[in-house]
């Protein structure tokens, strides 16, 4: 998939459904309550071709580049090729509420499919003009039983931090 495709998939999957826009009926209160990221989702195909880091939607940083290289992350697994330029993208538009981007991003997949790298990369890279890693937290959910369960990534991101 070249980079035009994979963003083109990214902005459709954030686009807001036509319904949410122009409501034909009034909704039960439970289903307008309901978070907005459950209506729109995307499925990575786990079998997949892995994709280069040089070939990501969203371009790394060059000292991250590096690091993931060094540490024999490349190429990306499925699930990270999808999810690091969505929230790359994520990260540039946070401030900004008119934007598609400026959303909360929910992932799901079996154990041993790369989640960590593709929550965690974008977190690091986001961070970076600061080098502020120690402060770097985020709470994704470990499982549906813990979905507040908070990580502090700053003992974890060995890898990343080498060559930070
Ligand atoms: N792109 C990659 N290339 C090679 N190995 C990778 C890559 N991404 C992750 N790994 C390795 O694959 C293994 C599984 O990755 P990881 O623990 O991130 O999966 P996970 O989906 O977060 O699993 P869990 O649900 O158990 O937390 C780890 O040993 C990790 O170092």
């Amino acid at each position: 998939m070249d980079e035009s495709e994979h963003l083109l998939k990214l902005r459709a999957l954030l686009a807001p459904k036509a319904q949410d826009e122009a409501p034909t009926k009034k909704r039960k209160v439970e289903e307008v309550e309901g978070p907005d990221w459950t209506s729109r989702y995307c499925v990575v195909d786990a079998a997949a071709a892995l994709t280069p880091l040089d070939a990501l939607a969203v371009p790394l940083a060059e000292p991250m580049l590096e690091a993931l290289k060094k540490n024999g992350f490349d190429p990306l697994f499925p699930i990270q090729a999808m999810v690091i330029p969505l929230l790359l993208k994520c990260a540039e538009a946070a401030d900004d509420e008119d934007s598609a981007y400026c959303c909360d991003v929910c992932v799901a997949a079996p154990t041993g499919q790369g989640k960590t790298l593709a929550y965690a990369v974008p977190i690091v890279q986001a961070k970076m003009p600061y080098r502020a890693l120690e402060d770097c937290v985020a709470e994704p959910p470990t499982s549906t039983r813990n979905a507040c369960a908070r990580v502090d990534f700053s003992g974890n991101l060995d890898h990343a931090n080498h060559a930070l």
